[in-house]
């Protein structure tokens, strides 16, 4: 598969301060591709060099098979690529459809405006003001202006802040679609259940560094990471008796770890049966992406809560947010 992005050694400095401490990933074309990390892990910066806002220090990185640090192929680059960021600058008093509609208007062979705003279900909004939107229609409208172009690759920054869980899914279907129509994807997201959704593969970053990468299903080893069984250790039973390893009790609750979870189930239950006492609270839990990602970044979040960055409110590079209403042609 050719590389849709290919980054090597990259290095990033604010000052004497290393963003960006040397990473590598390369994002294959036609996948979605989640970029994870806790604030102030360098996930901005990278896409922001990636996206040719921002000059690196060191390594390399190629996008579309071009350097966005060289400035002789941005042009080329943003008829190719798509962004949907956070805060875009729109006219707040044009209609939605207006707003697209002028938008399209920068482009080649833009995506037909009825059906993009059907898509992002936004037609029902189409003759509203921009500035009469709803904090997760305007994110709508975000999407629906960076994919507009038909772009080859999108950036998708936080694509889902904001909406409600039916929007979200919505959203999420929406980038399944793109992505089942060729577009390569590479978002930022806080939301594990997100990452775990659509990505076909991400990258934990942390303080400028990979901490794991891999399928959301195998991060972290989570494959073959214990099950967990846990159930209320039911009236007149003993701890003693339990047929499986105990590893917590906890209000009466037993918690049992194991990699045989069908075997380790046929016990329990066929003890329960024999007994004649239900298991009462019985769950069976894989770790989920949300466990592996808070067990991979603990350290590190600890160390950010006290550093004065994470009270840093990020500026947008000149430019960034402002992108799709510049003319591309
Ligand atoms: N323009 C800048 N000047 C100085 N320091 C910066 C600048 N931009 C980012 N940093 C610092 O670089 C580090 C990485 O920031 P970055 O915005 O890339 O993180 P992030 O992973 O995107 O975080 P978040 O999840 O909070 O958006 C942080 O410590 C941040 O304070």
């Amino acid at each position: 598969m050719t590389a849709a992005v290919a980054v090597e050694g990259l290095q990033k400095r604010y000052g004497d301060h290393e963003a960006v401490r040397g990473v590598d990933f390369s994002v294959a074309e036609g996948e979605i591709f989640a970029l994870l990390g806790p604030n102030g892990a360098g996930k901005t910066t990278t896409l922001e060099i990636l996206e040719g806002f921002r000059d690196r220090d060191g390594g390399r990185v190629e996008v579309l098979g071009r350097d966005p640090g060289v400035k002789a192929d941005g042009h080329w680059l943003r008829g190719q690529v798509g962004l949907v960021l956070q805060d875009i600058a729109v006219e707040p008093y044009l209609s939605v459809r207006e707003t697209v509609a002028r938008n399209a208007g920068y482009y080649p062979d833009p995506r037909n405006v009825d059906e993009l705003l059907d898509l992002v279900g936004l037609n029902e909004k189409k003759g509203a003001k921009v500035k009469d939107l709803s904090g997760g229609q305007k994110r709508r409208l975000d999407l629906a202006l960076g994919v507009v172009g038909r772009p080859r690759l999108l950036f998708l920054d936080e694509p889902t802040t904001g909406f409600d869980p039916n929007a979200r899914r919505g959203a999420w279907d929406v980038v399944r679609n793109l992505r089942d129509d060729g577009t390569t994807i590479v978002l930022t997201t806080h939301y594990m259940d997100e990452a775990q959704a659509l990505a076909d593969s991400v990258v934990v970053i942390a303080e400028g560094r990979i901490v794991a990468s891999g399928t959301p299903d195998t991060l972290g080893g989570r494959d073959s990471a214990q099950t967990r069984i846990r159930f209320a250790l039911p009236d007149g039973a003993a701890l003693a008796d339990v047929p499986l390893p105990v590893s917590d009790v906890e209000d009466g609750l037993v918690t049992a770890e194991t990699t045989e979870p069908t075997a380790a189930l046929h016990r329990l239950t066929g003890w329960a049966l024999d007994r004649g006492t239900p298991l009462d609270r019985l769950t069976v839990e894989q770790p989920t992406l949300e466990d592996v990602y808070l067990s991979l970044t603990k350290e590190y979040v600890q160390q950010e809560a006290s550093s004065p960055s994470s009270a840093r409110e990020r500026k947008a590079p000149a430019g960034r947010g402002r992108r799709p209403g510049r003319s591309r042609s």
